[in-house]
């Protein structure tokens, strides 16, 4: 399994105080030592964490292959052109989102979409659709001749949180969530089964799968089980773990127990 570090959450830190330091640039050469297979980093509408200058030197001098997130905006398709990184994902943004909270409305913006995807295609950008787990959203990637997906496992970890951390217990912003246990079990059996169904589905169109958002080391080991997810894309819980244990382990942990 190939995991891609994202290091958006450093830059989070870094803008909390608006200064230099902590320095996701300075990650790079600790993820490529630690075993990680990919870089990943959202450059935001918003720019609320990684800017423009970090993404170009990350693209610049990283020694592992950049999956730069971004939304259709043509501005920052114009910029992700100028970048050139190994790989885009197309990303659904909305201004007020915490985090990004579901996959790319296909259907909506087909169109766009596709016009996108030549424009990156022409710079020789490889193209991955982040998507829901759906039949729909998997057939239309398909069609719009995405080299990859990558699956929103965001209602998945939610669901897993309220069940089995004390998430329900803290302040949090998944009020939607907040049922009774039988119906969060009953919630992440269906969630396992949309991951499940949408990664054969497209595995079998020849779609390469990715699967990415909310990922943790409580629980990962069902998303593993899932043989067609080739790649997964993990971020926050890696960056907070890091806290305690330093990037070198939390990265080495964290594939340990993917590579299971
Ligand atoms: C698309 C995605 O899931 C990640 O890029 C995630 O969004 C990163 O964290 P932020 O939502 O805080 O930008
Ligand atoms: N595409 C998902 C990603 O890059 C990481 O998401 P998260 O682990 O920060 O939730």
């Amino acid at each position: 399994m190939l995991l891609g570090v994202n290091i958006d959450h450093i830059a989070v830190l870094r803008e909390a105080r608006k200064i230099n330091d902590p320095n996701p640039l300075d990650a790079l050469s600790i993820c490529k030592l630690s075993g990680a297979d990919q870089i990943t980093i959202h450059l935001r509408e918003d720019r609320r964490h990684i800017h423009d200058n970090d993404a170009k030197a990350i693209i610049e001098q990283s020694n592992l292959p950049v999956n730069l997130e971004c939304s259709i905006n043509e501005d920052i398709i114009d910029i992700v052109c100028k970048l050139k990184p190994f790989r885009a994902t197309l990303v659904p943004e909305n201004r007020d989102e915490v985090t990004t909270e579901g996959g790319l409305d296909l259907e909506k913006n087909f169109d766009r979409i596709n016009e996108t995807i030549e424009k990156l295609k022409k710079h020789e950008i490889e193209v991955s659709l982040f998507i829901d787990p759906t039949t729909k959203s998997v057939e239309l990637s398909n069609m719009l001749e995405a080299d990859f997906i990558e699956l929103h496992t965001g209602t998945f970890a939610n669901v897993y949180a309220m069940l089995y951390s004390n998430l329900s217990n803290t302040h949090h912003t998944i009020k939607e969530l907040e049922l009774s246990k039988e119906e969060l079990k009953n919630k992440l059996d269906k969630s396992l089964e949309n991951l499940k169904n949408a990664s054969n589905f497209a595995s079998n169109l020849g779609l390469k799968v990715a699967a990415g958002h909310g990922l943790n080391y409580q629980n990962i080991d069902l998303i593993c089980q899932i043989p067609e997810i080739i790649e997964l894309n993990i971020g926050q819980s890696i960056i907070a773990r890091s806290v305690f244990t330093g990037l070198s382990k939390a990265i080495t942990d964290m594939k340990e127990l993917i590579s299971k």
